[in-house]
């Protein structure tokens, strides 16, 4: 991300079937993947008769890499970059069945099986322990995207049996562009084993409003996000940041098998915000386009700022590379080389906090009038007392009808005494 490109991944899942692929992950640039497309699929099926199909990553992870790698090479260096106070986001795209809920959310067989969310989590709040001179809060987010409609899988106060059960998420711009989700309920996790829960709440969540009529796991995104304010105790510096972890919809296109002479690109996604987040893709990967369709759908002005603005973003592409999903697998690689070739510009998210400025100034006067009285003997507050005005007075008429000229107004150091007797004068 040190030049600033989109990183793209890729992931292939375990099979059991013949592989028609090869990877090679000691290139100079990154490493590759590369289809061999069978003579008797060429026809007719990829079309341009070509036979190989080569795709640059910046690694492929072969069938049998650990749940633990994953975390390492990908989201470990973008976690990193959340705790220092830039945006960072993880997507993986891929066909249904690819494996995107496994490498996001992970298996739930088995303790090594858990994937990048609570890995990220758990590292996270590690890293919260070791660094005792920062003030870190946390606060956590889940959303998930379905027919462009946006609902809250935080949601605990009552038990969702159907998805339109849950709480219904607007999307809202303001007049600096801005996107705000109303009624996305943020709840703070002060530990691994809250934000856990957080996690396990959602995912309940999104299990149980999934039906058969509405594969919901299949045709919605799901978007986890932690949201992290860091800051040294005393300053009213603030860094906030934001991590988005993000579970695609099965980026299936309408014709499995044969396309007959017509070219894959152009098969059409089933799901259409995926249609729209590949036209944003494109808009930003071709130079000069100045404008880009992030208002077409709500998972693209979501992601807004994760594409092409200020964030630190790594897709993964899932493959399930055997034979059958040939075609899914190559339009999933092309699709992570458009994405390798945006551009974002990450900034560190400093701000100056306005209450906490206050409170340090409050701090500041107490202890300044603390020094005053032990300087001066005698306890001040902001207003002279009526005894105090009686006595200036007094003095003032005085000093006024003296007529020897070397007589002088002693107040002593008070500005409060010297303020008033000058808007007496003045009066006068
Ligand atoms: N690396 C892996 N090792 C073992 N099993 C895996 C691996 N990756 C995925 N699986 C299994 O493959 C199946 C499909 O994976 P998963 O549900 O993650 O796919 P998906 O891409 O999220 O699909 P969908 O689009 O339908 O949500 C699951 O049963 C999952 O447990």
């Amino acid at each position: 991300h040190v030049d600033g490109y989109l990183y793209s991944y890729c992931k292939i899942l375990p099979t059991l079937y013949r592989m028609v692929y090869s990877v090679d992950n000691e290139e100079q640039t990154g490493a590759s993947l590369e289809f061999v497309v069978p003579r008797d699929l060429a026809d007719g099926f990829v079309n341009n008769k070509r036979e190989c199909y080569k795709f640059r990553f910046q690694k492929v992870f072969d069938q049998a890499t650990k749940q633990e790698e994953i975390f390492e090479h990908i989201a470990k260096p973008v976690a990193d970059s959340v705790l220092a106070g830039y945006n960072g986001t993880i997507f993986a795209y891929g066909q249904t069945g690819s494996g995107k809920t496994f490498t996001i959310t992970g298996g739930a067989q088995r303790y090594n099986d858990r994937g990048i969310v609570p890995r990220t989590l758990s590292y996270l709040y590690e890293r919260f322990s070791q660094d005792s001179n920062m003030v870190y809060t946390t606060n956590i987010s889940y959303l998930e995207i379905y027919n462009e409609v946006g609902y809250d899988l935080l949601d605990s106060r009552h038990e969702a049996s159907r998805l339109e059960d849950l709480p219904k998420v607007m999307i809202m711009e303001d007049p600096d562009q801005n996107i705000h989700l109303r009624n996305l309920s943020m709840q703070q996790s002060a530990n691994e084993e809250e934000a856990l829960n957080l996690l396990f709440l959602g995912d309940t969540n999104r299990m149980i409003a999934e039906t058969p009529m509405n594969q919901a796991s299949t045709r919605s995104h799901c978007i986890f996000t932690v949201h992290l304010c860091r800051r040294e105790p005393g300053s009213a510096t603030v860094r906030r940041s934001k991590l988005h972890l993000v579970d695609l919809a099965g980026s299936d296109r309408v014709s499995k098998t044969g396309l007959n002479g017509q070219l894959l690109t152009e098969a059409k996604y089933i799901n259409l915000s995926l249609h729209y987040l590949e036209q944003v893709i494109i808009a930003l990967s071709e130079k000069n386009r100045s404008h880009i369709p992030y208002r077409n759908s709500t998972l693209t002005s979501v992601l807004r700022d994760s594409l092409g603005g200020n964030c630190m973003t790594t897709m993964i592409a899932t493959l399930a590379v055997d034979r059958r999903n040939l075609d899914e697998s190559i339009s999933t690689c092309r699709f992570a080389q458009r994405v390798a070739l945006i551009k974002n510009e990450a900034i560190l998210n400093e701000e100056l906090d306005p209450a906490l400025l206050i409170a340090r100034l409050k701090r500041e006067v107490l202890s300044l009038k603390e020094e005053l009285a032990m300087v001066t003997g005698e306890q001040r507050d902001d207003q002279l007392t009526v005894e105090e005005i009686q006595k200036l007075e007094k003095q003032v008429k005085a000093f006024l009808d003296d007529t020897d000229p070397d007589f002088t107004l002693s107040l002593g150091p008070d500005m409060r005494k010297i303020q008033y007797c000058f808007s007496l004068l003045k009066v006068m």
